[in-house]
C-alpha cells in the first residue's frame, strides 16, 4: 500500500474519501471527533501544494438528498479546525461540485455534500456504483483513503473510485490499522470484548470469530436482548433482532463448549418510549431484572448490577476492545452502563482500544480523558471486521 509520501499531489486535485460521519443534534456537532482524527492527512495534502477536494458520507439517507444529513456543518467545523476557510459543495458531483472543486487553488480544501445523497454510493449493483465512481474520478486526479470507518463498506467511493485513480492510503488508515495488528498477533490475556450499540445485524455476525479469540465477551446495548430473547426471556418492546435468535443460541452453546464466558445483563434500566434525545425531558426510568421485561417495556441501558458485574468482569483483562455503548448514553437516564465501562477501562491498566463513532463520542461526552485509553478508533463495524480477519473492501483497493 502506497502512502502519501509516495503521490506527486503538488498542483493536483487530489480526492480525499474521509469518514466525518458525526453524532447531530439538530444541526449541531456534539462530538467533531473524526473531523479531528481526519485533519492531518488533510493538512499535509495542502501544505504539498494540493487542490483537496474532501468526501464522506453522514448517516444513512436513502440514496436523494436530505437536508438533516447535510454536511455543511461538518465543512464549518473542518474549516475551523484547519484555521482556514473549506470551500462547500451544495451537490458531490454537480455543478456545485464542479465549480467549487475549478476555483481551488493549489493548498485549498472543500469539502463535497453527502456520497449517500447518491443511490449508487451504496449500490449493491456493481454497474450502478461504478458508474457513480465514475463521475467521482472525474473530479480528481488522485485518490487518498483515510476513512477508516468506512473500510468495511463496499461503497462506490471507498471501493471503486480507487481503482479509477493514482491512489494511496492516508496517515489515519495507517494508525488504526496499526494499533488493530496488535490485537491480532500475541494479544495478552485475558482478552476481554465488550459489544453494544444498535447496529445490532451488522455486529452480530463478527461474534462467530470472536469466540476463537476472547477469553471473555461482554454484551450490552441494543445487542443484548437477542441474547436474553436467546436465553428464552422476554425482552417487550427492546431492540431486537428476531431472525438471529437462533444463531446467538448457537454462539452460545459453543462459547459453553470452548470454555468463551459470556456475560450478559442481569439488571436493565427500560422506559415506556424511546426518550428524547433533543429535549432530554425525563424518561421515567426504571430498573428492572433481565428476565422480567414486560410488554410495553424497552431496555435502554444495562442496570446498575450489570455495571458492578461489567466492572468486575474487565478488571482483570490484560487486554480490552470494546465497540457500542451500553446504553442510550445521549440521555442522561440511559448513561450510567456506558459510563460504568468507561470508568472500568479508564481505570486499568490493560492495553483497551474504544471503537466506534457513537462509543467514541460517549467517552468524550461523559468527560472522560482521551489519554486513559489505549487506542481510541474512529471506526466500530471497520475495526470488528478487522479483526474477524475480514478483506475489508477500502483497504484491499488501497493496495497496488
Ligand atoms: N438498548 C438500546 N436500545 C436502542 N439503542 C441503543 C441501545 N443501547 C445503545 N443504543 C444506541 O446505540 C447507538 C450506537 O450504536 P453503534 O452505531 O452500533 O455504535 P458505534 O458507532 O460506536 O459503532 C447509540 O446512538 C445509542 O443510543
Ligand atoms: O459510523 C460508522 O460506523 P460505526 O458506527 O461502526 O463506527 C461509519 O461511519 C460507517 O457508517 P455506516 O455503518 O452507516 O456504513
Amino acid at each position: 500500500m502506497k502512502t502519501i509520501d509516495d503521490l506527486q499531489v503538488a498542483g493536483r486535485r487530489v480526492f480525499v474519501r474521509a469518514d466525518l460521519n458525526v453524532p447531530l443534534a439538530d444541526g449541531t456537532i456534539t462530538d467533531d471527533g473524526r473531523i479531528r482524527a481526519a485533519v492531518p492527512t488533510i493538512e499535509k495534502l495542502a501544505a504539498a501544494g494540493a487542490r483537496v477536494v474532501v468526501a464522506s458520507h453522514l448517516g444513512r439517507p436513502k440514496g436523494a438528498p436530505d437536508p438533516q444529513y447535510s454536511l455543511a456543518p461538518v465543512a464549518e467545523r473542518l474549516g475551523e479546525l484547519l484555521g482556514r476557510p473549506v470551500a462547500f459543495a451544495a451537490d458531490t458531483v454537480g455543478e456545485s461540485a464542479r465549480a467549487t472543486v475549478e476555483g481551488l487553488a493549489d493548498g485549498e480544501v472543500a469539502l463535497l455534500e453527502n456520497l449517500r445523497f447518491n443511490a449508487g454510493e451504496t449500490s449493491k449493483d456493481d454497474a450502478e456504483r461504478g458508474a457513480f465512481a465514475d463521475r467521482l474520478a472525474g473530479l480528481a486526479e488522485v485518490y487518498v483513503g483515510d476513512g477508516f470507518g468506512a473500510v468495511h463498506r463496499k461503497h462506490a467511493s471507498v471501493y471503486d473510485l480507487p481503482a479509477r485513480l493514482p491512489r494511496a492510503a492516508g496517515g489515519l488508515i495507517a494508525t488504526e490499522v496499526g494499533v488493530l495488528e496488535q490485537l491480532t498477533e500475541n494479544v495478552s490475556r485475558p482478552y476481554a470484548v465488550v459489544l453494544g450499540g444498535a447496529k445490532v445485524s451488522d455486529k452480530l455476525g463478527v461474534i462467530d470469530h470472536l469466540l476463537a479469540r476472547a477469553d471473555r465477551i461482554l454484551i450490552g446495548g441494543g445487542m443484548a436482548y437477542t441474547f436474553l430473547k436467546a436465553q428464552g426471556h422476554e425482552v417487550g418492546d427492546s431492540l431486537l433482532q428476531e431472525d438471529q435468535v437462533p444463531a446467538v443460541r448457537e454462539y452460545l452453546r459453543r462459547a459453553a463448549e470452548l470454555g468463551v464466558e459470556f456475560v450478559l445483563p442481569v439488571d436493565v434500566v427500560a422506559a415506556e418510549e424511546f426518550p428524547d434525545l433533543k429535549t432530554k425531558a425525563p424518561a421515567d426510568p426504571a430498573v428492572l431484572s433481565a428476565d422480567a421485561i414486560p410488554a410495553g417495556r424497552q431496555g435502554l441501558d444495562i442496570g446498575p448490577e450489570t455495571g458492578a458485574l461489567y466492572a468486575a468482569k474487565l478488571a482483570d483483562a490484560a487486554t480490552v476492545f470494546w465497540n457500542g455503548p451500553m446504553g442510550v448514553f445521549e440521555h442522561p437516564d440511559f448513561a450510567s452502563g456506558t459510563r460504568a465501562v468507561a470508568r472500568a477501562l479508564a481505570d486499568s491498566p490493560a492495553f483497551t482500544v474504544v471503537g466506534g463513532g457513537d462509543s467514541a463520542a460517549a467517552v468524550r461526552t461523559l468527560g472522560f480523558e482521551e489519554s486513559a485509553f489505549g487506542h481510541i478508533s474512529t471506526g466500530g463495524g471497520a475495526s470488528l471486521e478487522y479483526l474477524e480477519g475480514k478483506t475489508l473492501p477500502g483497504l484491499a483497493a488501497l493496495e497496488d
